[in-house]
């Protein structure tokens, strides 16, 4: 686990940042939030290289900051593996000798990966004999996630490692990201702008705002939730965890979550395989009565837990339990006065498109968007 609290202040009038929170010991802990809240801030004095003027930062227990105590563990030895926008290889050396060089950083009596496992862990192998330049945007930053695990980091931090690459080198590489998070047991701090990756690949999300902690917590949690900047975008909606029960011979797949199930047109991967999905609040329509003769097949029972002001002053999030899980739907609180909408009532919630995210290390597409109307 990484414990973080910090307080720093650019200069008198400057950006003051003053943010706590706590990761899982493993997994994905994103930093989101707009330009400028702190982000690449806080990645800075975790790894040393910003000294921030008061604050505490401990790993597993071991501290590296600790300015009560005037404590300051330097850079290097922090044990941090670092991924930057850039992939910031060696361009005169091949890629093996890039690989190699993490490999000699890594301290004689740290376990973790071995150089083979983590070229195959990213599929490294066809790139063995290539020099730097010969790679593509997707390809160097694979390299350098694996220059990175070869040093046998104790904490892997990330500062937006897919925005210099374009839509399709995104897809490429998130898988090996979704990989490297399951197979090295480590805390990753993730710093990004993009939901997508969010959705993707983070357990955890430390939500920012000018420079302070907005919320932290479990992505599904968070995203659950109507009170925070998350609610405000067009693509708000909860995550959802599913599991693939079965594809029928229609060729849709059943997905079964705890309280019901839904059925996508994409093969998800064999049954078993988790996902999660987001269910945009605004692709759920609500229905009094059953409907019949519709062409929506996802239409799911649930009961209105509590209903919640949306951004748009005419709108409002219906918070929908289906079982133990709960849906956001954003309606008009016209439509809330004509159906007489309450907290407690019974009603049927339409699901008109989910978008999934494969949380599973597969290498298969890791996102897609799957209407079912
Ligand atoms: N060395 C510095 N001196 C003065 N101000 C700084 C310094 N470094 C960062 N800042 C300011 O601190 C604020 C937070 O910067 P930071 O890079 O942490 O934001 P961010 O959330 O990572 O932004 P982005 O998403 O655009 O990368 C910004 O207003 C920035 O201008």
């Amino acid at each position: 686990m990484l414990e973080v609290a910090l307080r720093h202040r650019f200069g008198p009038a400057g950006f003051a940042l003053e943010a706590a929170f706590a990761t899982p010991p493993q997994g994905v802990t994103a930093l989101f939030g707009p330009s400028g809240c702190g982000k690449s801030t806080i990645l800075a004095a975790v790894a040393g290289l910003l000294r921030p003027q008061a604050g505490r930062i401990a790993l597993d227990g071991t501290l590296l900051l600790d300015t009560a105590t005037r404590l300051f563990l330097p850079p290097e030895r922090r044990r941090c593996g670092m991924v930057f926008q850039d992939a910031r290889l060696f361009p005169h050396l091949g890629v093996e000798r890039n690989l190699r060089y993490g490999e000699r950083r890594a301290p004689q009596d740290a376990t973790g990966p071995g150089f083979e496992e983590v070229v195959a862990l990213l599929g490294l192998g066809p790139l063995m004999g290539r020099r730097v330049v010969q790679l593509s945007g997707g390809e160097r930053q694979r390299v350098a996630l694996g220059r990175a695990l070869l040093s046998r980091p104790r904490l892997l931090l990330m500062d937006e490692p897919l925005a210099a690459l374009d839509a399709e080198r995104r897809q490429e590489v998130l898988p090996f990201l979704a990989r490297l998070r399951d197979v090295a047991g480590l805390p990753i701090l993730y710093v990004t702008h993009a939901l997508e990756e969010v959705d993707a690949l983070a357990d955890a999300l430390v939500l920012l705002e000018g420079g302070r902690v907005l919320a932290a917590g479990p992505v599904e949690e968070l995203t659950a939730r109507t009170d925070l900047p998350l609610a405000r975008r067009r693509d708000a909606g909860v995550l959802l965890g599913c599991q693939v029960a079965e594809t029928g011979q229609d060729g849709l797949t059943r997905l079964s979550f705890p309280g019901g199930a839904l059925l996508t047109t994409l093969p998800p991967g064999p049954p078993g395989t988790k996902l999660r999905l987001r269910l945009r609040a605004r692709d759920i329509a609500v229905a009094l009565a059953e409907p019949r003769d519709i062409s929506t097949r996802n239409v799911l029972k649930a009961r209105i837990a509590a209903i919640q002001p949306a951004p748009a002053p005419q709108e409002v999030f219906l918070d929908l339990a289906i079982g133990p899980s709960h849906l956001l739907a954003c309606v008009t609180r016209d439509s809330v006065a004509r159906l007489g909408l309450r907290p407690g009532l019974e009603l049927w919630a339409l699901v008109k498109a989910v978008t999934f995210e494969h949380r599973v290390a597969s290498g298969e597409p890791p996102a897609a968007s799957a209407a079912m109307g």
